[in-house]
C-alpha cells in the first residue's frame, strides 16, 4: 500500500496545467477582462509571464496578479558578496563515478544561506542548462526576507525536515516524500516548522518547464496523475514593513529593499504557479513479464527539449513496488548512458546497491558514458534468486534520479568540501570475478 500524506495546514487547488483562479477577498478578480481601468478594491494589476507571449496555448504559462502595490516599487538591487561556488560557475567535468555520504546540515543557515551548488551544466544567460543544489538549514528565513530565482524553475526535493513555504500566490506545506516546484521568478519565504532541513534541488534554466511526461501506450492515467498536484490559494498581508528581496540572477545573489510586503496578492488567475506533489501517490508501472524496464517508466516530471523524446532533465523516482519479471535480472542493469545521472536517497535503501554506502541524504553521480550498475552483492543475489516469485522492493524507501542530458560538472564545494567517498568504485564493483567458460570444442 502507498503511504499518503494526509495532514496539511493549508488547502489547495488540484490539477496540474489547469487554469486556476483564486481570491482571498471575493470580487477581487475582474470579470471579462484582465486589466480593467481600475481594478477592484484599489489593487494594481500585474502580469507574470512564464512563457513567451506567443507560446502555443498548451505551453503558455501566464498569471495575472491583483496586488496592493506593484512589484516595481523597490530600491535598487545590490550584489551580495558570497564566498561559495555560486559566483564562479566553474565546474570540474570528470568521468569518475562519484558518491557522496550524507551532506552535513548547516544548522546556522536559513534556506537561502544554506543553498550550495553541487553540480551543473550549461549557461544561465542563454537559458540552456541546469544546476543541482543541496540545501541544508536549521533556521527559518526572516519573515521579511523573500527569495526568487530569475535563473530557472526549481524542483525542491526535501529529504529531512518540513518546509513551510509562503509564496506570492499562497502557502504550501512540504514534507519529505513530497516535492515542490517553484517556477522562475515566483517569490517565496521558507520557514522550518520542525527544525533542521536538508534536501536536493534541480534548477532548469530552459524556457521549458517541469511537465508531466506523455503517457503513450500507458493510456489516460498512470505515473503521476495531474489531479494529485496541489496549487496554493491566494493569501495576502498588507504591511509597510521593510522587506528584502533576495534575487538569484545569473548565478549570483542580489538584494533590494522595499517598504511593503511582496505577499500582497489578493487574487490571481492563470497557468503559471508553484505546485507540490506527494510521491506516495505515484502510480508505478513496470514489466509484468520479463526484463528490467528503463527508468524512464518512473518519470514524475520532465523538462522537455526541442529534440523529440529527449528531455533536458527528467525527475524519476524509485518508489516501493513489486517485481515479477521471470527469468530476468531484476535490479538495475549495468550500463553506460549518454545522459548524466544524479541519484539521491530520501529514505531507506536502493535496490541496486545492497552492499551499502548509499545512504539517505547522500547522492551519486554517474556522468555521460561512465559505467555503473548493480554492486557485487546485488548482482550475486539477483543472479541466484527465485524469479518465479513476486518480490516487493523499496518498502519504506524512496530514491530518485535527476537524469540530465548535459555533461554534469561538479563544483569545488562538491568535490573538495563535500563527503566524497574515496572507495566508491572499489567497494561497489571491485569484486567482480570472471565466470566465462566458453564451450569446449
Ligand atoms: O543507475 C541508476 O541507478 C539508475 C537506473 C535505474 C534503473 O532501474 C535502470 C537504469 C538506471 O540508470
Ligand atoms: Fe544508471
Amino acid at each position: 500500500m502507498s503511504e499518503f500524506q494526509t495532514k496539511d495546514p493549508y488547502s489547495y487547488f488540484t490539477g496540474l496545467n489547469s487554469y486556476h483562479e483564486s481570491e482571498a477577498i471575493p470580487g477581487t478578480l475582474p470579470i471579462g477582462r484582465n486589466s480593467p481601468q481600475v481594478p477592484a478594491f484599489g489593487l494594481y494589476a500585474e502580469k507574470l509571464s512564464g512563457a513567451a507571449f506567443t507560446a502555443p496555448r498548451h505551453l503558455s504559462k501566464q498569471t495575472w496578479l491583483y496586488r496592493i502595490l506593484p512589484s516595481t516599487t523597490h530600491r535598487p538591487f545590490e550584489a551580495v558578496s558570497t564566498t561559495d561556488s555560486r559566483e564562479a560557475q566553474k565546474f570540474s567535468t570528470v568521468p569518475n563515478q562519484i558518491r557522496w555520504s550524507p551532506f552535513e546540515i548547516d544548522t546556522s543557515a536559513d534556506f537561502v544561506g544554506g543553498l550550495k551548488q553541487l553540480a551543473g551544466a550549461g549557461d544561465i544567460q542563454t537559458k540552456n542548462g541546469v544546476a543541482i543544489y543541496i540545501y541544508s538549514c536549521g533556521k527559518s528565513m526572516k519573515e521579511t526576507d523573500v527569495f526568487y530565482s530569475s535563473d530557472g524553475d526549481m524542483l525542491i526535493v526535501p529529504q529531512e525536515g518540513d518546509l513551510d513555504v509562503r509564496t506570492e500566490l499562497g502557502r504550501l506545506y512540504v514534507r519529505p516524500l513530497e516535492i515542490l516546484v517553484i517556477p522562475r521568478g515566483i517569490r517565496y519565504n521558507v520557514a522550518l516548522p520542525n527544525g533542521n532541513a536538508r534536501g536536493y534541488i534541480l534548477e532548469a534554466f530552459s524556457a521549458t518547464h517541469f511537465e508531466l511526461p506523455e503517457l503513450g501506450p500507458i493510456g489516460s492515467a498512470g505515473l503521476a496523475n495531474a489531479r494529485d498536484f496541489q496549487i496554493p490559494k491566494a493569501e495576502y498581508t498588507d504591511s509597510s514593513e521593510t522587506h528584502t528581496l533576495i534575487n538569484k540572477f545569473g548565478g549570483n545573489l542580489f538584494r533590494a529593499e522595499q517598504d511593503h510586503s511582496p505577499f500582497d496578492i489578493v487574487g490571481w488567475h492563470g497557468t503559471y504557479y508553484p505546485f507540490k506533489y506527494d510521491l506516495g501517490r505515484y502510480n508505478a508501472i513496470g514489466s509484468i513479464s520479463y526484463d528490467h524496464p528503463d527508468p524512464s517508466i518512473f518519470t514524475v516530471l520532465t523538462v522537455p527539449s526541442p529534440i523529440p523524446g529527449t528531455a533536458i532533465a527528467d525527475f524519476a523516482i524509485f518508489a516501493p513496488r513489486w517485481l515479477v519479471m521471470e527469468d530476468s535480472f531484476r535490479p538495475p542493469y549495468f550500463h553506460r548512458n549518454c545522459m548524466g545521472e544524479f541519484v539521491g536517497l530520501i529514505k531507506g535503501g536502493y535496490d541496486g546497491k545492497l552492499a551499502g554506502g548509499f545512504n539517505p541524504g547522500g547522492a551519486s553521480l554517474h556522468n555521460l558514458m561512465s559505467a555503473h550498475g548493480p554492486d557485487v552483492q546485488t548482482h550475486r543475489k539477483a543472479s541466484e534468486e527465485d524469479t518465479s516469485k513476486p518480490q516487493k522492493v523499496g518498502t519504506g524507501s524512496m530514491a530518485f534520479m535527476f537524469e540530465v542530458s548535459y555533461m554534469v560538472g561538479v563544483t569545488e564545494w562538491g568535490l573538495k568540501e563535500s563527503p566524497v567517498q574515496q572507495d566508491y568504485v572499489a567497494h561497489s564493483w571491485g569484486g567482480f570475478k570472471k565466470h566465462f567458460k566458453p564451450p569446449q570444442a
